[in-house]
């Protein structure tokens, strides 16, 4: 009997061009002087710190760390100091209104049923946390993190690793088999089932899909056996 479901963000309950098409774009036009401005800042500074260990080279430039951190955007890399950094750099996008949190309305309908029917609400993404909590405060919808009782990034590990979903196990209060993952990207729920979760793939936009995993094209079509 599913308890809690845990889920992706990108691709699974926000459209993926949201992502690609505005907030990549924003982070990137907005890096270099962001990054210029508050090296110094701790939260910053450990960003560039990491980015350096990552290139493997101590003494890079920071011209050196924001051309690594662009192509790292371009590419769409999921390196946790990039990760970081974008959250960083989106919370004033949503501050000054440039855009809001897009949330598919049946992802968003979705999340409320399960929400009355007292199924606990997590979420894991390659976005920071900090990214995620602000997509959720200033969503289409407005401030949705109330749904959620737990958020977790790239902290844990990688979304394509086995480990990252038992880590994130530890910190539930659920056996696996109660945790419904959902998911746009087969290796995701792989890795996510190879720790004993159960899987749901949201196939919205005719990607690679596989036997392993159930799936659907929208939460129109879920239903609730897949919580059985
Ligand atoms: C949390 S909003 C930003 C999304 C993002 O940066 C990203 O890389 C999306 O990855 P996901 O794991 O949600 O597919
Ligand atoms: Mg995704």
């Amino acid at each position: 009997m599913i308890k809690a479901i845990l889920t992706d963000i990108e691709g699974t309950i926000t459209r993926i061009t949201f992502v690609k098409d505005i907030l990549f774009p924003y982070a990137a036009a907005h890096l270099p002087d962001f990054v210029r401005a508050n090296h110094a800042e701790p939260a910053v500074a450990e960003q560039v710190t990491a980015v350096r260990q990552e290139l493997n080279q101590p003494t890079a430039t920071l011209d050196d760390v924001i051309d690594a951190l662009l192509t790292w955007i371009a590419e769409d890399k999921k390196i946790t100091p990039l990760k970081q950094l974008q959250g960083l750099i989106w919370q004033t996008g949503y501050e000054q209104g440039d855009f809001t949190g897009h949330l598919y309305p049946d992802a968003m309908a979705f999340l409320n049923v399960m929400d009355a029917q007292d199924i606990a609400l997590y979420v894991y993404s390659s976005g920071s946390v900090k990214a995620q909590q602000l997509l959720f405060a200033y969503s289409d919808f407005g401030d949705v993190r109330p749904l959620f009782k737990n958020y977790f990034d790239t902290k844990v590990g990688g979304k394509k690793e086995p480990q990252s979903y038992q880590t994130i196990l530890t910190q539930l209060p659920y056996h696996a088999h109660e945790v419904l993952f959902l998911s746009d990207i087969v290796e995701e729920l792989d890795a996510a089932k190879a720790a004993g979760m159960a899987t749901l793939q949201l196939w919205r936009d005719n990607q690679a899909s596989s036997e392993q995993h159930r799936k659907i094209s929208d939460f129109e079509q879920f239903d609730s056996e897949y919580l059985a």
